[in-house]
């Protein structure tokens, strides 16, 4: 990425005067305009919020993150889906269960609807997007064995046949891959930041942040790194995370080459201020990094106007399938809150759906949802059957011919 070009680039123009001399950057394509509205941390936490002169004057007051509402978010994410009995009705009716239950009006579940949900989707290329942790992946302490089953892997390598499908995950994509190991995917780690798609001369001839370039199967592909000249400072801010965490029990920073996570699931409840108060404060010191909010994490990442939102919109451009969208139904299935971004735009679009992975109530960009994993799975067979089905049925068409 050219940072010095005025040619399109999904970094934005942010009116917000800050210090260029960081990294020796034009002073246009340094900043942003906040985008990014689903996370009370990210507001909160927002270099754009802060002028440089307020931020460096509140130093670390425990109070910030406490008053800015952020530690109630922190809290929120990622609730157990614990179950407990109704006791204003003194039944052993689960309270839990019913506010699901009344919850699934809003949100149907993509099981009970899937004849009316693919209605829409006949005679239409469907495109699959995919979110690996909560979605393929059970959520687990460990991040590093958050495994897929065979069963799902091999789900999915049959969606992949039936469909062109992305996994868009908020994980490094080396990483991701490796714990998906299927060639047959196209893939897309940080949060979108970094696309392997399929070879689109068009886009990699014209998108200035695009590369032509070759897979280890010698397969032509495309390359995208909108943020590639964040990685010294992704680096950076890595490594003072780790030193700034590494007295705190539990605490786990991952470096996902163009994002960085800082996990509290492990921590002690009342160290989790603890936790917000550096991830504050470290960033007062990066106003080109920001921060959203995941499942007991925090994802640093650059403040580039790009997400799995704009990811899918990326794929579709390379699988071809951007144009004339009504022949097109693209459906993403994800449980986070990076996920709303793409449930926003499929939304938005109309050719296609969100799922939302919940088993408790939430608000969201999605249409339907699935309870967990092994829901996940079960529509992802429904869809290869119904697939295989109609491909049948085509057949016997043309052979009665
Ligand atoms: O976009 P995703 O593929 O869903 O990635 C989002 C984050 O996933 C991972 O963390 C989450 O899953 C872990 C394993 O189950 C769990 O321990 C953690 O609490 C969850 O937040 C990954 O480690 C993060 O870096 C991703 O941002």
């Amino acid at each position: 990425m050219d940072l010095t070009s005025s040619h399109a680039s999904p970094v934005l123009t942010d009116p917000v005067p800050i210090s260029k001399s960081r990294l020796g950057m034009h002073s246009g394509l340094l900043s942003y305009s906040q985008q990014d509205s689903s996370s009370p941390l990210s507001s909160s936490l927002s270099p754009v919020k802060y002028s440089r002169t307020s931020s460096r004057k509140t130093s670390g007051n425990l109070d910030d993150v406490r008053s800015n509402g952020w530690l109630d978010a922190m809290k929120a994410s990622s609730p157990p889906s614990k179950k407990h009995p109704n006791k204003a009705f003194n039944s052993h009716i689960d309270s839990s269960e019913l506010d699901y239950s009344s919850w699934l009006l809003e949100y149907p579940s993509a099981l009970d609807c899937f004849e009316e949900m693919i209605e829409h989707a006949k005679n239409k290329k469907i495109a699959m997007f995919l979110d690996y942790d909560g979605t393929l992946s059970p959520i687990v302490n460990d991040p590093d064995r958050a495994f897929m089953s065979e069963a799902m892997r091999s789900v999915v390598r049959n969606v992949a046949k039936c469909f062109p499908t992305a996994i868009i995950s908020g994980r490094s994509r080396e990483k991701v891959y490796d714990l998906v190991k299927l060639t047959e995917l196209y893939y897309a780690g940080s949060h979108g930041m970094d696309i392997v798609g399929p070879a689109s001369h068009t886009l990699s001839n014209t998108h200035p942040d695009c590369i032509k370039s070759t897979d280890q199967q010698g397969q032509e592909i495309t390359l995208f790194q909108p943020a590639r000249d964040f990685l010294p400072l992704i680096d950076e801010v890595y490594k003072r995370l780790v030193e700034k965490t590494k007295d705190i029990q539990g605490a786990n920073v991952e470096n996902h080459k163009f994002c960085v996570s800082v996990h509290y699931r492990n921590v002690e409840e009342n160290n989790w201020t603890v936790i917000g108060q550096i991830v504050h404060d470290t960033l007062k010191d990066y106003p080109l990094l920001r921060s959203t909010h995941g499942r007991k994490v925090l994802d640093i990442r650059p403040v580039i106007d790009w997400n799995k939102g704009k990811a899918v919109e990326f794929l579709l451009d390379c699988l071809g399938l951007s144009e004339g969208d009504d022949d097109v139904f693209a459906i993403f299935i994800g449980d986070d809150k990076t996920d709303e971004d793409a449930f926003k735009v499929l939304r938005e679009r109309k050719g296609g759906f969100g799922i939302l992975v919940s088993s408790t109530r939430k608000q969201s960009n999605a249409s339907y949802s699935l309870r967990d994993t092994s829901e996940v799975m079960k529509f992802l067979e429904m869809l290869v059957n119904w697939k295989r089905e109609e491909e049948n049925k085509q057949q016997q068409k043309r052979h009665s011919f």
